[in-house]
């Protein structure tokens, strides 16, 4: 059997749950490569992306706190290229650490990714991406008081975070070296953080201020290596209608229309499953003969073995409980 081409998309919590040390994000991170090598194991090709919402608000904080004229902060797709570097190092290293502790050899390498948004995207004028802390209504107050170009949003009951534009990816610029370092069997580590956000500017990239968003991110990168399998890692082993009530209800195999009819039920939370719901379709529909699935690091066992998970298939698709 040929290896399978399988993106991963990591999910917050396996990187960061409570404590943002480096050493706390590097102990999650190993917890989370002992999951990554099974797909290894089993003979697939893997390339790695994840999320930086987290890593890069406090990194914004942090240079706002210490930044001066001869010391500046530095501009947004900056910070994103400096998270990617730092949780890719992280990553790297816990997957090459668990791959020798299984007796595997084989290269691990992070790709600083850039992928390109559209200058005119409406989203640079409404920004919807969380990133950094939560707040309370007094921190929140003093934050627009010292940098009133900040934005927040209150977020489902949880507090206030700030908010930067999040344009949709319209291609990956290293697609193509990520592609054949897969083919050449070592695993990439790409588009973290969403990618940098870049546009096209003549004959060059230039970097803009947004955080794109990693599911969406994750999905152009599939497509663009021609990947079997999208997954989509997140805190929950399924996606569900009706989350969170009484009638809940999980959705295993699921096919485009179904899950179209479901979010225009407004079935899934914006920010959170619904752009991994909207990834999994757009993978699907521009791979018809591949899968996406969103399940749990945690189910991932059971995924790999008995198919448990949301799976997005344009074949052999109905919903079930
Ligand atoms: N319909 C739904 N089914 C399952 N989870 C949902 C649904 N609507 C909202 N969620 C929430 O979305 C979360 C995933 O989004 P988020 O935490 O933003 O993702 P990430 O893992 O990428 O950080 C789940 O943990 C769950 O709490
Ligand atoms: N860039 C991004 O989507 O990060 P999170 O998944 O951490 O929000």
């Amino acid at each position: 059997m040929t290896a399978r081409k399988i993106v991963v998309a990591l999910g917050g919590n396996a990187i960061l749950a409570n404590d943002a040390s480096a050493a706390a994000q590097q102990r999650a991170l190993r917890e989370t490569a002992k999951y990554l090598v099974k797909f290894i194991q089993q003979g697939d090709s893997l390339i790695i992306s994840h999320g930086n919402g987290p890593q890069v608000g406090n990194l914004l904080l942090q240079q706002a706190a210490g930044s001066t004229p001869e010391n500046p902060a530095m501009p947004l797709d900056t910070a994103v290229a400096m998270t990617q570097g730092s949780i890719g190092y992280w990553l790297q290293n816990a997957m090459a650490a668990e791959l020798t502790a299984l007796g595997l050899e084989m290269d691990v390498a992070t790709v600083v990714t850039q992928v390109v948004v559209d200058e005119n995207d409406p989203a640079f004028g409404a920004p919807t991406k969380p990133i950094g802390p939560f707040y309370d209504h007094e921190a929140v107050t003093a934050l627009k008081a010292a940098h009133p170009e900040f934005h927040f949003v209150e977020d489902a009951g949880r507090g206030y975070r700030r908010v930067v534009a999040s344009p949709r990816p319209i291609d990956v610029v290293e697609a193509g070296a990520v592609n054949q370092l897969v083919n050449a069997g070592v695993i990439p580590i790409a588009a973290g953080g969403g990618g940098i956000p870049v546009v096209r500017r003549e004959h060059e990239l230039a970097g803009v201020e947004a955080v794109i968003d990693k599911d969406f991110a994750s999905e152009k990168l599939a497509e663009r290596v021609g990947a079997d399998q999208l997954i989509i890692l997140t805190a929950v082993d399924h996606v569900y209608v009706n989350f969170n009530t009484p009638a809940q209800r999980r959705l295993n195999t699921v096919s485009i229309s179904e899950l179209q009819q479901h979010i225009a039920d407004g079935q899934f939370a914006p920010g959170s499953m619904l752009p991994k719901v909207e990834a999994a379709i757009e993978f699907v529909t521009h791979r018809p003969e591949g899968q996406a699935v969103i399940t749990s690091l945690s189910n991932l066992g059971e995924f790999i073995e008995n198919g448990s998970g949301t799976i997005v298939s344009v074949v052999n698709a109905e919903s079930s409980v």
